[in-house]
């Protein structure tokens, strides 16, 4: 890609527009941060004895240390526990196979699905929706939470379902029924059965817009303690669709400890099952942590953001089944030399070090760090070793050479973050589509998506290997979901320590909208994204476990994003979170 000059910024766009000015002001008044230091005798071949400028960040430690991840030792890896949970699961399969009508079945599935278990009941699940879906009646026609439900769990499920179900709930002017107003759980489920929505399919739009408008009203006027509302109040803030299982998981569990009739057992069986899978969380958060204290880069590169937790909880959120600790292991470590690296690029490296860091990058070749300063070297090194164990693994295990797509999503990544460094050290302020047109790789979806593919058992096919190379539209929308959740979230904080214009910058800059309408259109880009996802998720010939893994990615983004940077600044409410989700397991005392 050519880079358009500074100079040419357009400024003939910009002068007569007040708002476009102050918007400009948003940004470029922290443009550029750097700090003087003089270089090391480390550096000495990039810099023989000048003065090396480099930006200025300094990241907040970790909060979690070494110490306190090796001393985590739950009591759930008994297997005094591992034995009453599967008597547990096994009196709640009896309960899944015996049932027989099919709102029951269905409230079942879900409840499943939200208590985090459903992973345990893959087969019967399948048979049930088979046959639901097979004998589809008109029965449901004028119950609209159950219409709803089913619709959307057999969308969920990669099932042929038409929105057009919905249609006897409108009246002649295509708009919902005044009289569902009152249905507040039927209009609770079609509001989230809307967000399974494809491009095409404006009666979905209808739908949210006509249950968003109820719910809120509802739950003004309703107390926020009853079960109904506390789900409603979770449904506005993020809709289940866009949640992390895992994390869905632990808020739901205490949820739906206040339903009347709530179902003990399984309640019961849901708690044990997530305390053990903590447990086996936990020990290979310990093992990750080893490896990142063994191989030194949180040391050497001081200047990057410390961030292995994170980086695991990540991975985990992407997918948690606990026989994947593999695919855990070898993501956990994408994720923290994608963490430093971007901090090469963003922090530390001059110009100079990141172009020859890039060019040693597609050279993938040792001899090519020769020129490269220390720390560099060092980066380099522990992710070429890393990179080749992967592969030794995958040639060992299946027979398959895999260096040339590994090697290729790394020189990717690279170069995009080289082409954003080039724009911080010009000044240069991109338009929003030549800024997406880098942006989507420079997130570093392409990465993670390329080594989980290699790593997601049964995923592997000839036939897939073609399109990975060239990112497939399960990667891209995946990779742009990432992209502006993490600008929505970030570009606040960047803004500040100094960083390239981000969309909802780009967006101001070209338009001339305020930073409020700015940061509509590109969540409205990403509600558009979701649709293009859901409908490649249900056309893909990827595997399913390789299809939920892009979409919990880009769920995850939405989790860690929805406050702020919660990859970068610890704040309290994801610590909270990851606290919930490793460290602490739930209490069982209710209920045993
Ligand atoms: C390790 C994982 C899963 C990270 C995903 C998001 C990411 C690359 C964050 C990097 O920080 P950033 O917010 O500084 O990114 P950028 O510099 O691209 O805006």
């Amino acid at each position: 890609m050519a880079f358009p000059i500074l100079a040419h910024l357009s400024f003939k766009m910009l002068l007569p527009m007040e708002k476009k000015s102050s918007s400009i002001a948003i940004w470029n008044s922290n443009f550029p941060r750097t700090t003087q230091c003089k270089a090391t005798y480390k550096d000495a071949k990039v810099h023989s004895s000048q003065t090396i400028t480099r930006r200025s960040t300094s990241f907040q430690p970790s909060i979690w240390t070494y110490d306190y991840i090796q001393s985590l030792n739950s009591e759930y890896k008994e297997e005094l526990y591992a034995v009453n949970c599967r008597m547990l699961r096994e009196e709640v399969r009896m309960m899944l196979c015996k049932m027989e009508n099919e709102v029951d079945q269905l409230e079942f599935i879900d409840v499943l699905q939200r208590l985090g278990v459903a992973y345990h009941f893959t087969d019967e699940i399948k048979n049930i929706l088979d046959n639901i879906y097979n004998t589809q009646t008109s029965k449901s026609k004028k119950n609209l939470h159950a219409t709803a439900l089913k619709f959307r769990l057999l969308r969920q499920h990669g099932y042929d379902i038409s929105p057009d179900i919905f249609i006897c709930f409108q009246d002649e002017k295509d708009n919902f029924k005044k009289c569902y107003t009152f249905d507040v759980e039927g209009v609770l489920s079609l509001y989230e059965s809307s967000f399974h929505s494809f491009e095409d399919e404006a009666i979905l739009d209808e739908a949210r817009d006509f249950t968003s408008k109820c719910l809120k009203e509802y739950n003004f006027n309703q107390k926020r303690s009853t079960y109904i509302s506390l789900l409603i109040n979770h449904a506005l803030e993020l809709p289940l669709h866009w949640r992390i299982p895992r994390w869905e998981a632990v808020w739901f569990v205490k949820a739906y400890e206040r339903k009347q009739n709530m179902n003990l057992v399984l309640l019961q069986f849901a708690k044990m099952d997530f305390n053990i899978v903590q447990s086996v969380y936990q020990e290979e958060l310990k093992l990750a942590s080893r490896w990142w204290n063994r191989i030194g880069l949180g040391d050497k590169l001081s200047f990057a953001r410390d961030r292995l937790v994170e980086n695991f909880v990540w991975t985990m959120g992407t997918n948690f089944k606990p026989e994947l600790e593999y695919f855990r292991e070898v993501l956990t470590k994408v994720n923290s030399f994608i963490t430093t690296i971007d901090d090469v690029y963003d922090v530390h490296g001059t110009l100079e070090e990141l172009e020859l860091f890039t060019k040693a990058i597609e050279r993938w070749d040792l001899n090519a760090m020769d020129p490269l300063p220390y720390y560099m070297k060092i980066c380099f090194h522990a992710l070429y070793n890393f990179v080749n164990e992967i592969v030794f693994e995958t040639l060992k295990n299946s027979g398959h050479y895999i260096t040339p797509y590994l090697k290729k999503s790394w020189a990717d990544l690279c170069k995009a973050y080289l082409i954003e460094a080039k724009w911080y050290h010009s000044g240069y302020t991109p338009t929003l589509e030549e800024y997406l047109e880098n942006a989507w790789i420079s997130i570093s979806a392409p990465v993670i998506l390329t080594h989980a593919y290699f790593v997601i058992p049964q995923s592997f096919k000839m036939e897939d290997l073609a399109h990975l190379e060239e990112n497939p539209n399960i990667i891209r929308f995946s990779a742009m979901i990432l992209r502006l959740a993490n600008d929505l979230g970030t570009y606040k904080r960047e803004n500040e320590t100094g960083d390239i214009p981000k969309s909802i910058q780009c967006y101001m800059n070209e338009t001339g909208a305020n930073e409020a309408e700015a940061n509509e259109h590109v969540k409205s880009m990403m509600f558009t994204m979701w649709k293009k996802m859901n409908k490649e998720a249900h056309d893909s010939s990827f595997s399913q476990s390789f299809i939920d893994t892009s979409i919990n990615l880009a769920r995850m983004a939405l989790c860690m994003y929805q406050h702020g940077d919660g990859h970068t600044v610890q704040c309290p409410k994801i610590q909270d979170r990851i606290i919930s989700l490793i460290f602490q397991p739930i209490s069982t005392r209710s209920v045993i």
